[in-house]
């Protein structure tokens, strides 16, 4: 089935520390924003990207698109201060495929395998997510004090893609900016209108370049694949 993707590009990248939008570091000599796009551009099932960038990086994105040759970008908008205003930028463009995903620009590693499981789950439940089970033992603190440890066998820790009926998405983000409600993700906009969303077990290096190290694990991850072939 065929579905169009949001990727949200219009951060800023503080907690990356770099002097500029985390997605135009490069991660072997190619911008991070290019990887993710990629991924995209060669999947046979994504129709078209919508892409949510900031105004002041326009110019220079343009290029980056036409260099890369890049095609499937059929338009750029301007995105909102968080990254939810951003994805609610081009959700209401027309002419949206029945299934739409919603994905970080600051995820490039992305499987086309995970995209395509939900892709398929979303047609048939509406509403489905990327996710990993959680390695680490978790604990719910007070300051620095631990009240107590979460059971980690109910938990998983959300990434992106996250796929959905595009009028389920629009609704919920229809809803969420009646309630000024700010959610981190699109799946809690969903949730909290009372609709089941299912997880998809995704893979370990789906990572979101957050900080300086991020990009150390990067590099690691694109050299093994170089390897791996
Ligand atoms: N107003 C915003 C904020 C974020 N994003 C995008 O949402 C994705 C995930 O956000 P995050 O990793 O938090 O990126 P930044 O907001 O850039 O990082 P930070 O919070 O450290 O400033 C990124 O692709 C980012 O460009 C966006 O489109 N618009
Ligand atoms: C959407 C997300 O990538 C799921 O893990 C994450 O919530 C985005 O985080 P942000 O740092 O709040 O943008």
């Amino acid at each position: 089935m065929q579905y169009d993707v949001i990727i949200p590009a219009a951060g800023s990248g503080k907690r990356m520390g770099a002097d500029r939008n985390k997605l135009l570091l490069e991660l072997s000599g190619k911008p991070v924003l290019i990887h993710t796009l990629e991924v995209f551009e060669k999947d046979d099932a994504c129709r078209r990207i919508l892409l949510a960038i900031k105004e002041e990086e326009r110019q220079e994105l343009e290029s980056l698109l036409h260099h890369y040759a890049i095609t499937k970008v059929t338009k750029l908008l301007t995105g909102g201060s968080e990254r939810q205003y951003s994805v609610k930028s081009c959700l209401f463009e027309s002419d949206l495929s029945e299934l739409v995903l919603v994905h970080d620009g600051a995820r490039p590693f992305i499987h086309t395998e995970t995209i395509h499981k939900l892709v398929q789950q979303a047609r048939v439940s509406g509403a489905a997510v990327a996710g990993v089970k959680v390695k680490d033992t978790l604990k719910r603190v007070e300051g620095s004090t631990i009240v107590e440890t979460v059971d980690r066998e109910s938990m998983v820790a959300i990434q992106t893609p996250q796929a959905f009926q595009t009028k389920l998405l629009q609704k919920a983000h229809e809803v969420a900016a009646a309630d000024h409600f700010l959610g981190t993700d699109e799946s809690m906009l969903v949730e909290r209108i009372g609709t089941a969303v299912s997880v998809v077990e995704a893979s370990y290096d789906n990572i979101k370049l957050t900080t300086p190290e991020d990009l150390l694990f990067g590099e690691a991850i694109l050299r093994y694949r170089a390897q791996e072939g």
